[in-house]
Formats: C-alpha cells, sequence, structure tokens
C-alpha cells in the first residue's frame, strides 16, 4: 500500500484499535493463538463472495462452508473484502498500512470512547431433538459401510437484549487461550470465533498445518485433567476420528509439498473447556499459494467427514440450518500467496438488527459414539461464545 510504516508500541495503541473495528462498516480483527500476531483492517476498497474474484496486497475474509445458502445475510454467504487500512502489531512494534491516510497517530486519535453497555440474554433456543438425529446418524453409520464419519452439527440461538461492539467482545475473548481470536464484521453482522483450529499456515513457502479431532472435556484439578488427557489418548472411537484428519491431510499435501512431516502420534492441545488430540503438520510449498491449499483441503474430516462427498451430502440433508462461515475458513491471504486460516468453530454469528446470537457447534460422529456423550460435547463447544454473551458485560 502506499503508506506503510513501523513504530514501537505505545501502552493504549491496541485499546484504539479495537474501539475502531466498530467505526467502521467493513472490518476485521484476527490473533494468532500465541498472539505473536494481531491484525486489524478497516473499511474495504474491493468486496467479493469469492475469493477467486478478489485480489490485492492482502484479503480478509471467510469462505461459506459449502454452497448452501444462508438466509438474510451477507458474511455468511461467503465474504473478502480488500482493506483501506491495516495494522500489524507484534509484541513490540505496530505497522501500518493505507492506501488513503498518511498520518497513522492522527487517525487513530478520531477513535471514540468504548461504549459500554451491560447485554442480557432475553432467551435462548436449542436443537433439543439433535440427540435423536445424532442417534439415526450412529444407526446409519453401522447400516451403511461407505459412510466412516460425519460432521454433524447444530445451533444456538440467544436473544440478546441490545447489539454488541466487537471491541468490546474481542477484549472479554482474552480468557480463551491457545485460540485464534477472530471477528468478522459487515454492516450489522459480526461473525465471532475463538477456535483452536488451524487450517492451514503459509510464509515464504513453508506451510503449516494440523489435524484437530477426538475432544474430551477439562478435569477441575491437574490431576483429574491428566487422566481425562490420557483417556483421550487412549481412547480407541477418539483416535479413529482423528486418524481419518491425519490420513486425508498426507494424502492431499504429499502432491503439493516436499518434506511433509507428519508425527506419528497425536498430543494434546489443551483449551479453557475442552481438551483435543492433535498432530501438527508441517511442509514445504514449491508452487502452490495458501489459496490453493485452502481449496484443496477444506473441509477436512474434521469439519465435514469420511468420505468427503457422502458426509456433506449428508450434513445438507439433515442439519437444519446451513453453516455459512461455521467450519470454514476464516482468515487472510497476501498477494505473494502467504497467509493463515483459522477453522471457524467455537463461533457465533451475532445480527445486530435482530440481536440474535447464534452459536454453533460440531462433533464428529462415527459408527460407535454415542449421541448423549456427543450432545455434552456440542454443548461443552458452545460454551467459549455462551461464556463470551456473559463475559461481556465484565469487558473492559
Ligand atoms: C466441529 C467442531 O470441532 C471439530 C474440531 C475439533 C474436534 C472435533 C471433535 O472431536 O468432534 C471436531 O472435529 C466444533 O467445535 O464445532
Amino acid at each position: 500500500m502506499q503508506y506503510t510504516f513501523t513504530r514501537p508500541l505505545k501502552s493504549n495503541d491496541e485499546h484504539s484499535l479495537l474501539v475502531m473495528l466498530d467505526t467502521y462498516a467493513i472490518s476485521a480483527y484476527f490473533e494468532t493463538p500465541n498472539q505473536d500476531k494481531k491484525l486489524f483492517a478497516y473499511g474495504a476498497e474491493k468486496i467479493s463472495n469469492d475469493f477467486n474474484n478478489i485480489n490485492g496486497e492482502i484479503i480478509f475474509g471467510g469462505q461459506q462452508f459449502n454452497q448452501t445458502y444462508f438466509k438474510d445475510s451477507v458474511l455468511m454467504n461467503g465474504f473478502w473484502f480488500l482493506p483501506t487500512i491495516y495494522v500489524e502489531l507484534t509484541e513490540s512494534s505496530l505497522t501500518f498500512h493505507s492506501e488513503t491516510i498518511n498520518d497513522f497517530d492522527s487517525w487513530l486519535i478520531k477513535t471514540k470512547q468504548l461504549l459500554k453497555q451491560q447485554v442480557s440474554i432475553l432467551n435462548t433456543q436449542d436443537e433439543e431433538d439433535w440427540p435423536t438425529r445424532t442417534q439415526m446418524l450412529i444407526t446409519d453409520l453401522n447400516s451403511d459401510a461407505e459412510v466412516k464419519k460425519v460432521v454433524f452439527g447444530r445451533q444456538r440461538q440467544n436473544q440478546l437484549s441490545r447489539p454488541l461492539y466487537a471491541a468490546n467482545l474481542i477484549m472479554a475473548l482474552s480468557v480463551q487461550q491457545n485460540t485464534y481470536h477472530v471477528v468478522l464484521k459487515n454492516q450489522n453482522e459480526l461473525f465471532v470465533s475463538a477456535t483452536p483450529e488451524r487450517l492451514v499456515k503459509v510464509s515464504s513457502g513453508y506451510l503449516e498445518t494440523a489435524a484437530l479431532a477426538g475432544t474430551i472435556n477439562r478435569g477441575l484439578t491437574p490431576s483429574e485433567d491428566q487422566l481425562l488427557g490420557e483417556s483421550l489418548l487412549s481412547s480407541v472411537k477418539n483416535r479413529q476420528e482423528h486418524a481419518y484428519v491425519v490420513h486425508e491431510l498426507k494424502q492431499k499435501l504429499q502432491t503439493m509439498t516436499t518434506c511433509l512431516d507428519v508425527p506419528e502420534t497425536p498430543i494434546l492441545l489443551k483449551n479453557k473447556q475442552v481438551q483435543h488430540l492433535y498432530t501438527p503438520i508441517n511442509g514445504k510449498l514449491a508452487q502452490y499459494g495458501i489459496t490453493d491449499i485452502m481449496t484443496a483441503l477444506h473441509p477436512t474430516p474434521a469439519l465435514g467427514g469420511v468420505p468427503k462427498a457422502l458426509a456433506l451430502a449428508y450434513i445438507n440433508a439433515h442439519e437444519k440450518q446451513p453453516r455459512g462461515l461455521f467450519a470454514s475458513p476464516i482468515g487472510y491471504y497476501t498477494g505473494s500467496g502467504d497467509g493463515e486460516f483459522a477453522v471457524g468453530i467455537r463461533s457465533m454469528l451475532i445480527n445486530q438488527t435482530t440481536r440474535i446470537a447464534t452459536l454453533f457447534a460440531g462433533a464428529g460422529i462415527v459408527a460407535d459414539s454415542i449421541a448423549e456423550e456427543e450432545y455434552e460435547e456440542t454443548g461443552l463447544k458452545f460454551e467459549p461464545m455462551q461464556q463470551l454473551l456473559k463475559d461481556y458485560n465484565h469487558g473492559e
């Protein structure tokens, strides 16, 4: 971009940058799990619902899960934009990029006060028949040898008393450790995710992805937590669920990378509410850019199922609502083919006009899954966003 400069980070920069997100009709925020990078994007020079139709120095956004139309939403049907301004924070520095503004500090000074307005949840609606439908899926998996795994999703709607601010949400997200924090804003819609799952990161020809599938709750004490982790690592059902993901990532990436490193056994990745089986996978890319990898991998068997086509057909036919950006790539890519995409799970869509927050969760179902356990697991997976709606009032 025309104007770019870097300076040391000042103590209130981050706060001001967060508040600025709400003053633009279109904006985005992307924070990595180890917080080594925080990206802020403001305003749009170009917009498209298809990443194939937009390019530029850096593009932010998300792809819809599949072609199923998500009613009354622009964001959820695929939303990509080239920002007017973007800012990158590292631990100690700030880099500002803009096509039109050449004085960052006088732009930032226009920041309004952070507004703090209490929000309450007026009512909550769940898909109460989900365990029954999941039991039907388990029966189908046991009678149809061809379908091995389906990641079955559910949604929960919370009616809120008032609209929410992206800045307050992001501040309140800080309790969710070891996860990406992503917010995409378009007009009256906000998509928010505290996802532990990376789809892919590409940096100077080096690729990092991971298999993340297989879940158990966290313990109340360190020893209980360790026992739960050990039982997850030795669970045949969870190892199978996980192995499908590793196998497919390996297959897809073998022809697209060199020096592909796929560890034999998973380790544990611990979040606030759950712990997962996790296999980090790395490789070198000779000719492909990040969007090629995204297209090849999405949706992995951690979000769709095995075999992919049959699982997606099942999801389309049996989930109650389209997914939109749930379980889809969200993040950014650059003109040189680098970038990072997380997967939009542990997520919600907020419609500021209707004041409905729709929460999303899914679970990998295999033949020996137990419907009630999967219902509990998806309940835990709602928690990061359900908690966020409660914590919102206690934000800064
Ligand atoms: C689909 C979700 O999680 C996926 C990622 C990690 C573990 C999963 C599992 O154990 O089922 C899911 O495959 C979700 O959180 O909504």
